[in-house]
């Protein structure tokens, strides 16, 4: 059996340390080194406390992709990082799956160029938990029937960014079935700067960061008389690994770059 080689790059955070587990557990997949700035030749399996995995720390990802020959980069790492992983990888003609939050769309058109030019396949997934996908896919549907909506985005208060990049995917997809309307009075005014949240194509956007989330996010949709909500919750961080390993074995028949597991989910 041939297996999809895989590197790692941000193997020691909370989402990367996931993957590694998630990569060692399933035969099909081999994980061949960890990119990280830090612990350079030192075995990933050793330093995470899951013994040896014959798989070092590499500083320098250009040398990795060159030494250890992965067909996939697994990125969990920054959104300051991010991209320059990707270029390193799709110019390597390493596979990039990609978790990392605060790609513009601009960013993402330049990806899938760099992808087509040369000929593989790249996945970049806001969110790899599937019912985060089908509250996101679900919230779509409704923004048809019922367009006044607000998006209340809650996570852990080590997160870099805000709004998540699941709340981005989810309000590009809204603003997709809906025109831009004028929501909430007419003549509202702040009194406390930031009160109504981001402005997103007509509607708003709230962020929480609190200790003791993970990730959550609420769609509230208002009409007269009623309410509809549409919540997600991850609990723990195993959610999104049946996602990334999707993405990980659909990645390798793809060229170009696909944003959004909903893509690749039959
Ligand atoms: N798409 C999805 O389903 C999900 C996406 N995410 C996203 O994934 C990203 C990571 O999240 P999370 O794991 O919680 O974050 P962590 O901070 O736990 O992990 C990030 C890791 O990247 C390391 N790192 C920093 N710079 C580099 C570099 N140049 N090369 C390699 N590694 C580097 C950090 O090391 P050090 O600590 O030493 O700086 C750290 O170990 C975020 O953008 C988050 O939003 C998170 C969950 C799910
Ligand atoms: O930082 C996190 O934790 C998460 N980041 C992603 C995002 O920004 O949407 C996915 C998930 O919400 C967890």
């Amino acid at each position: 059996m041939k297996q999809i080689r895989i590197a790692v790059a941000g193997p020691r955070g909370r989402m990367g340390q996931e993957s590694v587990k998630m990569i060692i557990k399933d035969e099909t997949l081999r994980f061949v080194c960890g990119i990280d700035p830090k612990y350079n030749g030192e075995d990933v399996g050793e330093v995470l406390g899951l013994g040896s995995l014959q798989a070092p720390f590499v500083s320098d990802i250009r040398r990795a992709l060159e030494v250890y020959r992965p067909d996939v980069l697994v990125d969990f790492t920054t959104p300051h990082v991010v991209k320059q992983n990707m270029i390193a990888a799709i110019e390597a003609g390493v596979r990039p799956v990609v978790g990392t939050t605060g790609f513009t769309p601009e960013d993402i058109e330049e990806l899938d160029k760099l992808c087509r030019e040369h000929q593989i396949g790249g996945i970049i997934a806001p969110n790899f938990a599937i019912g985060a996908v089908l509250m996101m896919k679900f919230a779509q549907e409704a923004a048809k029937y019922m367009p006044h909506v607000e998006i209340i985005e809650l996570h852990h208060d080590k997160k870099l960014d805000a709004p998540s990049g699941t709340a981005v995917k989810t309000a590009e997809m809204i603003q997709a079935a809906r025109d831009e309307i004028k929501q909430g009075h007419p003549e509202e005014k702040e009194t406390l700067e930031g009160a109504r949240g981001g402005y997103y194509g007509g509607f708003r956007i709230h962020s929480v960061r609190l200790p003791g989330l993970v990730a959550h996010q609420e769609v509230i949709f208002g009409a007269v008389g009623q309410t509809l909500t549409i919540r997600h919750d991850s609990i723990n961080r195993e959610s999104f690994m049946p996602g990334v390993n999707l993405a990980i074995k659909k990645v390798m028949e793809h060229t170009g770059l696909i944003y959004g597991l909903e893509n690749i989910m039959v």
